[in-house]
């Protein structure tokens, strides 16, 4: 369960303050598959950053299971980001010197698991993505499709219950993006929320619900 309230985050370039999120306030439940839209510069990108822990709040609190976590310290904010959620994002992030089960492995190794189970779960993920057969192969080796592929895998590393993504089929043709969209509905299915920020309105079809962002505004 995820309860925004009154949500402000503000950039500051110099003497210029952009409002990206402006005084929203609403509720996720608990295996939604949520579809964010928006035009471009509207503040999809910068919610979920706040949602996922990556960046902080100007005002306002974001309760995940009960949790503020706009008042959380570094440290339990990096646990946050470790455990709790999963981020997948449009340009995959991978680490480039590291291989997909390498890629993988790494959440895992954060939390102090050992080397044979995180193998082995890694495996498990790199089986349940699709994409098990290139599993030693380098980021830049593989398509973008595939490197999505790895990418979700590394986001559900750690069994997170929520997953965010940022326009996640933005790089991918047609196709590909429809498989990278199935994987979504398929995690949404086994439990997890699902949490989109998309151009892409096929995703439409899956989602239990759809909210509009303008200008830092959220509706829907
Ligand atoms: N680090 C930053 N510093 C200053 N302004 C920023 C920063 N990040 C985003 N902004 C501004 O905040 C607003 C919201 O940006 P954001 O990236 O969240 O939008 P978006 O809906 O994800 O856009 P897009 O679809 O183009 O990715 C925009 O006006 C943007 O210019």
């Amino acid at each position: 369960m995820i309860e925004v309230e009154n949500l402000i985050k503000v950039y500051r370039r110099g003497e210029i303050e952009v409002i990206a999120i402006r005084d929203v306030t609403l509720s996720i439940k608990d295996r939604e598959f949520v579809m964010l839209v928006g035009p471009s510069g509207s503040g999809k990108t910068t919610f979920l950053h706040l949602l996922g822990g990556i960046d902080r709040p100007t005002a306002g609190k974001i309760f995940v299971n009960g949790k503020n976590i706009a008042f959380f310290n570094d440290k339990e904010l990096t646990d946050y980001r470790r455990k709790d959620v999963g981020m997948v994002f449009q340009f995959f992030n991978l680490i480039p010197t590291l291989t997909a089960i390498e890629n993988v492995m790494l959440p895992m190794q954060f939390i102090g698991m050992g080397r044979s189970e995180r193998k082995k779960r890694a495996e498990e993920l790199l089986k349940l993505v699709g994409i098990y057969e290139r599993k030693d192969h380098y980021p830049d080796e593989m398509s973008g499709g595939e490197q999505q592929r790895v990418a979700i895998a590394v986001a559900l590393a750690n069994d997170p219950p929520l997953i965010l993504a940022d326009e996640p089929t933005g790089e991918l043709d047609t196709q590909t993006g429809l498989e990278i969209i199935k994987i979504f509905k398929k995690l949404n299915d086994e439990g997890k929320t699902v949490i989109i920020a998309t151009h892409d309105m096929r995703l439409e079809k899956y989602a239990t619900r759809i909210l509009e962002i303008r200008d830092g505004k959220i509706t829907g």
